[in-house]
């Protein structure tokens, strides 16, 4: 039989050896699920480098195997990677991202690990209706909490705005767009007002297709924007956000049952 490569990530079943993975961690970043594969992983290979979409396969301390894969950023390029990596067998996501938070107590530096998301994206639309729950899955957003606790991370847990746009949907006036459409003005402020933690782009959509393909997706991102401070991102704080969150991350994945 030959090997059917997947054609965005560029891997098929037969690169995944005779034990293939069932649990994936997914960056939006492909220096990120490099530096996950190449820190935290054992017996690294580098799977495909298709469009950017860097994927790895490598064993944790415990043996058990694991990919780290590239979404790339949104949710239509996501949507992708999810659909084929789950006809390669996966059943467990994690995704490691980058977010801005948006309420005041919620510090750059620190992780957000997201229960459900607000999803204003247009690719979630075509998978599921607009009202389909975006949730995480509970299990492994509880093992992601119990990990970032015994690790002494600042964590915070809730709902996260997930959006097609990072400048406009997000609010940002330091922008090459001069004009924020009416709708748009004042969205932070209403988040802000119902809890909403963080914005990021990928998760709403992550989840969403959690339930209806039926595999366990949770999130947890590095807080590398305080909204409520100002819009860019804090590169001095950045490095460690993301540690954190691929510290947990990776506690969970060698942890869970
Ligand atoms: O750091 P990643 O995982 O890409 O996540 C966030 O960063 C990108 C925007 O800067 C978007 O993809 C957003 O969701
Ligand atoms: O503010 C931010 C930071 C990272 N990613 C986002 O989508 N927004």
């Amino acid at each position: 039989m030959t090997n059917k490569r997947f054609y965005h990530i560029g891997f098929g079943l037969d690169d995944l050896g005779s034990s293939p993975p069932k649990m994936a961690l997914l960056s939006g970043d492909p220096q990120r699920a490099r530096s996950i594969a190449q820190t935290h992983l054992q017996d690294v290979r580098l799977l495909s480098e298709n469009r950017g979409l860097n994927s790895y396969m490598g064993y944790l301390p415990n043996d058990r195997p694991i990919l780290s894969v590239t979404s790339g950023m949104g949710a239509p390029s996501l949507s992708i990677v999810v659909n084929e990596l789950l006809q390669l067998g996966i059943q467990q996501i994690i995704r490691i991202g980058t977010c801005g938070s948006i309420q005041p107590h919620i510090p750059v530096g620190s992780i957000v690990i997201s229960s459900a998301a607000l999803c204003r994206q247009g690719a979630a639309n075509d998978i599921a209706p607009v009202e389909y729950p975006a949730a995480a899955d509970p299990f492994l957003t509880v093992a992601l909490v119990k990990a970032a606790r015994e690790l002494e991370f600042e964590h915070y847990i809730g709902i996260t705005a997930s959006v097609d746009t990072f400048y406009e949907g997000q609010e940002r006036s330091d922008s090459a767009n001069p004009h924020l459409m009416r709708s748009l003005q004042g969205i932070t402020e209403e988040y802000q007002r119902l809890n909403i933690l963080n914005y990021e782009m990928e998760c709403g959509t992550l989840f969403k297709m959690g339930g209806v393909y039926k595999f366990a997706a949770a999130a947890v991102c590095g807080v590398v924007a305080q909204r409520t401070v100002a819009e860019n991102i804090m590169l001095a704080q950045k490095d460690i956000a993301i540690k954190n969150a691929i510290i947990t991350a990776v506690h969970v994945a060698t942890n869970f049952e």
